[in-house]
This record gives structure tokens, sequence and C-alpha cells, in this order.
């Protein structure tokens, strides 16, 4: 598996602990920034990891902001990308199992360090269920396709 991550300035020193994770579970991870704590603007940088997972360069993609919530905007703007924004282990491994999420988004000032990475692990771990879920995957991809006409 291979994972795409990045954060913005309100995010950056989960990220920074979430490769840790990642360096010790053996998973590969490319890093699209930010490198700094100096603030920027999230869009810049939820883009390319859900570009990197639509495209298929990467299997799942790690989004780290303040709160989440403008990370998971704008990854859900990348057609393709089924974006969860997650505070609790319970629905890391939901959105896993049953909406088949590609890229998820934590917010560093909600939640602390610890659940932040029991968050990651098992949202990394946990498989797609099939079944009913996925005729309502197609729902979605349908209104993504409806919405994406000009
Ligand atoms: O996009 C966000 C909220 O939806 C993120 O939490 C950002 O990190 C936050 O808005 C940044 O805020 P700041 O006051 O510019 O640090």
């Amino acid at each position: 598996m291979k994972v795409a991550i990045a954060s913005d300035h309100g995010g950056f020193e989960y990220k920074e602990a979430i490769k840790q994770l990642l360096d010790e579970l053996n998973i590969a991870y490319e890093d699209f920034g930010t490198h700094s704590p100096d603030s920027v603007d999230y869009p810049d940088y939820a883009r390319p990891v859900g570009e990197a997972v639509t495209s298929g360069k990467a299997d799942r993609g790690i989004l780290v902001c303040g709160t989440g919530i403008g990370m998971s905007i704008a990854a859900n703007k990348v057609r393709g990308v089924r974006c969860a924004l997650v505070h609790d282990v319970f629905t890391a491994k939901l959105t896993r199992q049953h909406n088949d999420s590609n890229v998820i988004a934590l917010g560093q000032r909600v939640i602390g360090e610890g659940l932040a990475l029991m968050i990651v692990e098992t949202w990394l771990k946990e498989s797609f269920e099939g079944g009913r879920h996925q005729k309502r995957l197609d729902k979605l991809s349908a209104l993504e396709a409806d919405y994406g006409r000009h």
C-alpha cells in the first residue's frame, strides 16, 4: 500500500507524527507538504493528495488541518475522492467498511495525537465490505458524473 499525505500549518505536527506511524507500519508514503508550520492554504494540499489517489499513484490519502473540515471539503471536490472527516475509531472503521473512503481528514485542533494515530491505523487496516454498499457507491459516482457536466 502507498499513502499520499499532506497538511496545512494547522495539521503539520500530526502529519509528522502520522509519518512516523507509517514508518513503524512499513507503509510507503509520499509527503505533499506543508513542510513547516508557516501559514498556508489547505486546498493547495488537499488537491495533490486527491489527485494522487484518483490517478492510482497512491492507494489512500491522509489529510490534516486544524479541524479537518477544510481539507475534507477540498478533497471531495476531486472527482473519485471519497474523503471522510473522522474523529473517532468507530467511524474510522465504518467509513472503510461502508463508504470505501479513499481519503481521511483529521483535525489537529480537535482530538489528541494518540487518538489521531489510532484512527489512522484503524482506517488503514479496515476493508470495504462491498455487497449492498457497492450499489450506494455507484450512486455516488452517478451523482458526481451528473454534476461534473458543463
Ligand atoms: O480549513 C480549516 C477549517 O475548515 C482548517 O482548520 C485550517 O487549518 C484553519 O482554517 C486554519 O486557520 P488559521 O487561523 O489560518 O490557522
